[in-house]
């Protein structure tokens, strides 16, 4: 038996929802780029459930069943006022909240693939809801309905501040839920396909990918780099933070990656972003120190950023509380998470590798009295 740490450049499964081949990422065969200028994230989840892009008709079917299907079960919304909501973290929370989702679906247990898309539509739009819900309660304000007439983008930064977002806000968010709506087999969506593979419900494999996606060596590194910025807290101070970090082999948040290696295509368009957003703010200097920390980490080593690190200063410019960071990145990767279970349980084998054995040798049982 020959084992490979973190299972580097095993290849798992066949799919045919996104690719990264030389440093490009496609989703169904569209260059990630073509799609951050052009689409809506409701056409990447179709192109993502469906595997082609939609026609009008039905992107309009999309959209609106979406937006009829943002609203919460009351309980749901109660369970929030039932703990600390102010010291539990919001991706801890959405964990629990998706559980408790599928306690209000009759379908839950329904295994057919008419019934599991339907519930694909359902999480996929309750999903932003149980967001910024959380976010609303845990501040002392009640949770705002959603709009029909707006776009999920739009309906999502609706939701959580209660104003109609700019249109360079909707185009920012909407961007960035375009960047981060898939990416082959990471952690967190290799565990949503575990988890059904068993033949499991499809809660219980997007309730499973937001464990995974919450730690910092996933999309946990997006709150990370925002707090590293703070931490750090001017240009000025970049350098010096930054190089005694490399020198004691610290890991620096929102770089690096297990696939790219000249880098990943999606932080140039949330660093095109951050630098437009920043500017409109009057806060330039989230900016600034992104592009200097990035100048001196990619100076010294092969390690460019990635998703997670020009996005933490977009989301800050949206007036987005850090902490909120990676529950975006989940409400995005939702809708590739639906998509990869939906194609596991369209070709479904159990999935159960095999580990090499390290413990000690055959051993005898011996009574507790006489260890
Ligand atoms: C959406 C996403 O999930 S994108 C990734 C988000 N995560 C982060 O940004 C966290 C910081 N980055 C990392 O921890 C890693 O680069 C990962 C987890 C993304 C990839 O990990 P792996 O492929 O296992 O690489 P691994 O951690 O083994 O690193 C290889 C080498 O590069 C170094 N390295 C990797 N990332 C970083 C980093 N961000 N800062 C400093 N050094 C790094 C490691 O210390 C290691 O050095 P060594 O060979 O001298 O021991
Ligand atoms: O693919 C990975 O390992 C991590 C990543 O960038 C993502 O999930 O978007």
């Amino acid at each position: 038996m020959t084992t490979t740490k973190g299972l580097e450049g095993v290849v798992a499964t066949q799919s045919a929802i996104s690719s990264i081949i030389d440093d490009t990422l496609t989703y169904v065969g569209y260059d990630i780029d073509d799609l951050a200028d052009n689409a809506s994230f409701e056409e990447v989840i179709y192109l993502l459930w469906h595997q082609r892009l939609p026609k009008k008709e039905e992107l309009a079917e999309l959209e609106q069943q979406l937006a009829d299907n943002m609203s919460l079960p009351q309980a749901v919304l109660d369970h929030y006022k039932t703990y600390d909501i102010k010291t539990v973290h919001p991706m801890a929370a959405l964990r629990s909240a998706v559980s408790m989702l599928g306690l209000f679906d009759d379908e839950a247990e329904e295994m057919n693939p008419e019934a599991n898309y339907r519930k694909a539509i359902r999480i996929q739009a309750k999903i932003a809801a149980l967001v910024t819900a959380f976010a609303r309660v845990r501040s002392g304000q009640e949770p705002i309905a959603p709009k029909s007439d707006l776009s999920f983008a739009a309906n999502f930064l609706y939701m959580l501040s209660g104003n109609l977002p700019a249109a360079i806000e909707e185009e920012a968010f909407n961007k960035a839920l375009v960047l981060h709506a898939d990416h082959e087999l990471n952690a967190s969506t290799f565990t949503a396909r575990v988890a059904v593979a068993t033949l499991s419900d499809v809660y219980s494999g997007v309730t499973a990918a937001i464990g995974a996606l919450k730690g910092p060596l996933h999309g946990g590194a997006n709150e990370q780099v925002m707090k590293m910025l703070t931490e750090i807290g001017s240009v000025d101070n970049v350098e010096s933070v930054i190089n005694k970090k490399l020198a004691n082999k610290e890991k620096i948040m929102g770089f690096g990656h297990r696939v790219y290696r000249k880098g990943d295509p999606r932080a140039k368009h949330l660093r095109d972003m951050s630098q437009k957003l920043t500017k409109i703010r009057g806060e330039e200097k989230w900016y600034d120190m992104s592009v200097k920390i990035d100048e001196i980490v990619t100076g010294q080593k092969v390690l460019p950023p990635n998703v997670d690190f020009y996005s933490a200063s977009v989301y800050h410019s949206l007036n987005i509380e850090h902490d909120l960071f990676t529950p975006i990145f989940a409400v995005s990767r939702t809708s590739g998470w639906l998509a990869h279970i939906l194609e596991q349980y369209s070709n479904n084998r159990l999935i159960r590798p095999r580990a090499e054995y390290i413990g000690p040798g055959m051993q005898t049982y011996v009574p507790v009295e006489e260890r």
